[in-house]
């Protein structure tokens, strides 16, 4: 990107931050072999990903479903005498509120999406009382849609205030976009883990991120290690995937794993994922960014939709890596053998010192900083 470009993309640029770009291999969603662009500084992640792929191809590869890209903007309704009548008066009126909401966004109506319905909302007020929230569910086609929908959500909100008998307050999307789900499904042979121990092992790991949430949060780090590096690496927002990802794992009132691990009756691991999926093919940085265009481009999707599926397979391998190895070795072998570079060049290694310093460090198995100086010093004084 040029530093025009950067300059127009955000406020009072000074620089870019570098972030590698690698490509997940082996994945097959749906029956299709797919190249996934990951951007992440964490070193064992891509590996990770692309480890789980080759061993889910066996059975077929990585299945995924998606429900339709619908977005929802939440109006605050303030001040109004009775909740419930304003409620009916809302839901008959939606046919107009609809009307107003598609006027402002034409190009999107014409392409087939647009406001879809109004959900009005009455809730405990923790000081008393109760909140009026009205949700207007946008299909946002291939967009991520918040700017569209924002833009709906503030042309409606006075309307919707007058019917109700009030005023507008806040008129934003909501990030939990429980309506645009993503979904994706893997088995793998327990000869393929590791054997049966190694799958007990893993769906013993896993119940506990149902379970706990101290637990459940870095299961799910995990499962973003995956999603972030594909939303980020397409240009698409990773706070507001996040934010759906979170508030989503916490639906029922409890923080819980966003995966579920289970045997199948053949004996194999079924791994399967679920969560919101904002991501677009238009609008935020997705075009303007040349990088992510490109990132796109080796995905080869044509839909946002089917984005979201490739991010949640991603998600779902990540998460059963992560696992497999937690249940197995521990994560430090693979992990740290990878980070092993890094190390090496934290303690002063050049570029030609630095494959052997990772070497010596996997092959000592401390991967630390203070072994890294010392094997430098060793191979200096060598020369
Ligand atoms: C790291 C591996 C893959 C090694 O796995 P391995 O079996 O020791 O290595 P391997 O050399 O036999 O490679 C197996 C496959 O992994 C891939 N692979 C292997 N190395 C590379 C590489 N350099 N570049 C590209 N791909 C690589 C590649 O697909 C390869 O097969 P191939 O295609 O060669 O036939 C394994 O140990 C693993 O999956 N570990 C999990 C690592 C992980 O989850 N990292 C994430 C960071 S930890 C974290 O932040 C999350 C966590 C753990 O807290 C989440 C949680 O608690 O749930
Ligand atoms: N809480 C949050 O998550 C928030 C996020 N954001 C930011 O909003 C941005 C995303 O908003 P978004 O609405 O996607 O961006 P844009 O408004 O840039 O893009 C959406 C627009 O693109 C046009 N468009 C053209 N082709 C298509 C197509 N095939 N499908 C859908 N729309 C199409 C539509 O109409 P038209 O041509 O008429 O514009 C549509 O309104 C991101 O940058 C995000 O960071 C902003 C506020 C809050």
């Amino acid at each position: 990107m040029s530093e025009e470009q950067a300059d127009r993309m955000i406020e009072n640029v000074i620089g870019q931050i570098g972030i590698p770009v690698g490509v997940a291999t082996n994945f097959v969603v749906n029956g299709r072999e797919v190249l996934v662009p990951m951007a992440t500084e964490e070193p064992s992640v891509v590996a990770a990903a692309s480890n789980i792929a080759r061993m889910a191809r066996e059975l077929g590869g990585i299945t995924t479903t998606t429900s339709e890209p619908l977005m929802q903007a939440q109006i605050q309704l303030l001040d109004i005498a009775d909740p419930h009548g304003a409620r009916a008066r809302l839901i008959e009126s939606a046919d107009e509120i609809l009307a107003l909401a598609n006027a402002q966004d034409p190009k999107l109506v014409e392409i087939g999406g647009g406001a879809r319905d109004i959900r009005v909302r009455i809730l405990p007020r923790s000081e008393g009382g109760s909140h009026v929230v009205v949700h207007l569910i946008v299909d946002v086609a291939d967009a991520m849609g918040a700017n569209a929908v924002n833009t709906m959500a503030e042309a409606v909100a006075p309307r919707l205030a007058e019917l109700a008998g009030g005023r507008p307050l806040l008129r934003i999307l909501t990030n939990l976009a429980d309506l645009r789900l993503v979904r994706a499904r893997l088995a793998i042979p327990p000869g393929a883990l590791g054997g049966g121990q190694v799958v007990d092992d893993m769906l013993a790991g896993a119940m506990l991120a149902v379970d706990d949430p101290y637990r459940a949060a870095t299961h799910n780090k995990g499962i973003m290690n995956g999603i972030s590096a594909v939303v980020l690496a397409t240009g698409n927002d990773t706070r507001a995937v996040e934010a759906g990802a979170h508030s989503y794992a916490a639906r029922d009132g409890q923080y819980r794993a966003l995966s579920r691990f289970e045997r199948d009756e053949s004996g194999s691991l079924v791994a399967t994922l679920e969560l919101p999926m904002a991501v677009g093919l238009v609008g935020g940085a997705t075009k303007t960014h040349p990088a992510a265009r490109a990132a796109v481009e080796i995905t080869e999707v044509k839909s946002a939709a089917e984005l979201g599926e490739i991010v949640c397979a991603v998600g779902l391998a990540q998460n059963v890596a992560a696992v497999r190895a937690l249940a197995a070795e521990g994560i430090q072998r693979g992990h740290m053998g990878l980070h092993a570079r890094n190390v090496a060049i934290g303690a002063g290694a050049t570029a030609s010192e630095v494959d052997a310093v990772a070497s010596a460090l996997v092959a000592d198995g401390r991967v630390r900083a203070d072994i890294a100086e010392g094997i430098i010093g060793e191979l200096r004084a060598e020369r």
